[in-house]
């Protein structure tokens, strides 16, 4: 059977040309041979190689090697992923040390025995597989990170509030500074946290998110550090945490007041140390992340209580942003209001449709404790259930959901009392999702995808 892969030999000596080629042919798709290194760089023009085996001595009487590592960098300079394997002279170990740090993958001493050489050969083959996979994956990370980062329109507005956000987030992007995104439910904090990321040098990296506040207390040291084969009884295989995921990018920790004081600890010392240990492993992983963070909480106030490490607040928030509510920022509603409309327009092929101006005046008037993601679902509603396409302040459905409660006070009915409940913990808690989510027993992201089920 015939081989696989392109093998370029270039070495003065003839004879052993001959010999190579005539022996590694049945392993090998293609064998050329060079003489002359000097051909070597117009050769490089025409093909293109998997593996290179390169003398590393070509003129009579100079056995320095720098012509080899001469020639091995400008491989390397023309394909960073070349597998170079290196002739050396007997007893040259020194100078192959030297050329495998400058990247060669291996050396054969003269010599050598048939086998010997050809193992080498067909395992830096492996290897230039291996990394032609790993630059054809990089590159869809990166594709895919374009693709969703294309898809993650936003309003910037032109309130003074978030005109001073973006002065801010202009200045701090660029910078490996972690940054603490404060503001209430629904203010758009990650959105903030991924223009952030967006805007840095790691924009071609991953952005992982993680919502520490719906992290059971059980999950949170495997979820964030990962876990070694074995590590508990569903271990059955190791798992990456997001720290690791999100090395070489950026790392968003949502809902950072609600981490225990106990965990807090363990973030921390990764924080800090720029490192984890896996649940069941015994050694570290180094990380490379910038760390974001964000909380409606009042991590100062915390703090001063002795719910909130100072030293780990005072690692997160290097610089801090404040985002304004939805309430102090009503010029943005008009431009807000669009944005969505349209949004939903498509996504429901409502055609064009506009607002009236008496839509806006209630969209302005109305309090937001949900802020930008209620108002969000509220032109959603309003764009599904109008039947016509310049909607009025009587197509706006503020409010709408929460006419249940009276209806149902008698009702055994399971899903009514859940709207029910879920309704008076929204209440009760001043539109705080985390508060609500906690009053309820159950996790945020469960409690978003409850409300957007009873489209409440
Ligand atoms: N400026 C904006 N333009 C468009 N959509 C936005 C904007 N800000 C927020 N949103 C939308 O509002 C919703 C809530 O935003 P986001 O999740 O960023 O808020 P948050 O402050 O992190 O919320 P929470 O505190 O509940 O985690 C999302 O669907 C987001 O896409």
């Amino acid at each position: 059977m015939a081989g696989k892969g392109k093998l370029l030999i270039i070495d003065d000596n003839v004879e052993l040309l001959f010999a190579l080629q005539l022996f590694l042919k049945p392993h090998f798709a293609k064998i050329d041979t060079i003489k002359n290194p000097n051909q070597l760089l117009s050769q490089l023009e025409v093909d293109e190689y998997d593996v290179y085996l390169l003398d590393m001595n070509f003129k009579a009487g100079i056995n320095s090697g720098n012509e080899g590592l001469y020639w091995l960098n400008r491989i390397l300079d023309f394909d960073s992923n070349a597998c170079v394997v290196l002739i050396t002279a007997y007893g040259d170990v020194e100078l192959a040390v030297k050329a495998m740090k400058e990247g060669a993958v291996d050396f054969i001493q003269k010599s050598w025995d048939e086998n010997k050489i050809l193992s080498t050969l067909l395992s830096a083959y492996k290897l230039r597989n291996s990394k032609l996979e790993i630059k054809g994956l990089k590159e869809k990370q990166k594709q895919i990170n374009h693709q969703i980062n294309k898809n993650t329109q936003f309003v910037r507005g032109n309130s003074k509030g978030m005109l001073d956000v973006f002065r801010t987030v202009e200045k701090v992007a660029a910078t490996e500074a972690n940054v603490l995104i404060t503001g209430e439910n629904g203010t758009g904090k990650e959105v903030i946290a991924r223009e952030l990321h967006l805007l840095s040098h790691r924009k071609d990296q991953v952005f992982v998110s993680v919502d520490l506040g719906s992290l059971s207390e059980n999950l949170f040291e495997s979820e964030l550090f990962g876990s070694k084969k074995g590590a508990f009884t569903d271990a059955k295989e190791d798992r990456m945490g997001r720290f690791e995921l999100a090395s070489g990018g950026t790392l968003f920790l949502d809902e950072i007041g609600n981490v225990p004081i106990h965990l807090q600890t363990k973030l921390l010392t990764a924080i800090q140390n720029k490192q984890i240990v896996p649940v069941g492993g015994n050694s570290p992983v180094e990380v490379d992340v910038r760390i974001l963070a964000a909380t409606n909480c009042n991590l100062l106030e915390m703090a001063a209580d002795g719910l909130f490490r100072e030293d780990l607040l005072y690692r997160l928030n290097t610089i801090t942003i404040e985002l304004p509510t939805l309430r102090e920022r009503i010029d943005d509603i008009p431009e807000l209001a669009d944005f969505f409309l349209q949004k939903y327009a498509d996504q429901y092929n409502k055609g064009e449709c506009t607002l009236e101006k008496s839509a806006i005046k209630k969209l302005s008037q109305y309090s937001w404790p949900g802020n930008i993601r209620e108002f969000q679902h509220i032109i959603e509603k309003s764009v599904i259930l109008s039947d016509t396409k310049k909607l009025s302040a009587s197509d706006v459905l503020i409010g709408e959901g929460f006419q249940l409660s009276k209806k149902i006070l008698d009702s055994f009915n399971l899903t009514d009392n859940e709207k029910l409940l879920i309704e008076k913990a929204i209440k009760h808690t001043g539109g705080n999702m985390s508060l609500a989510a906690k009053e309820l027993g159950i996790n945020r992201s469960t409690l978003y995808d409850k409300i957007k089920k009873y489209d409440l």
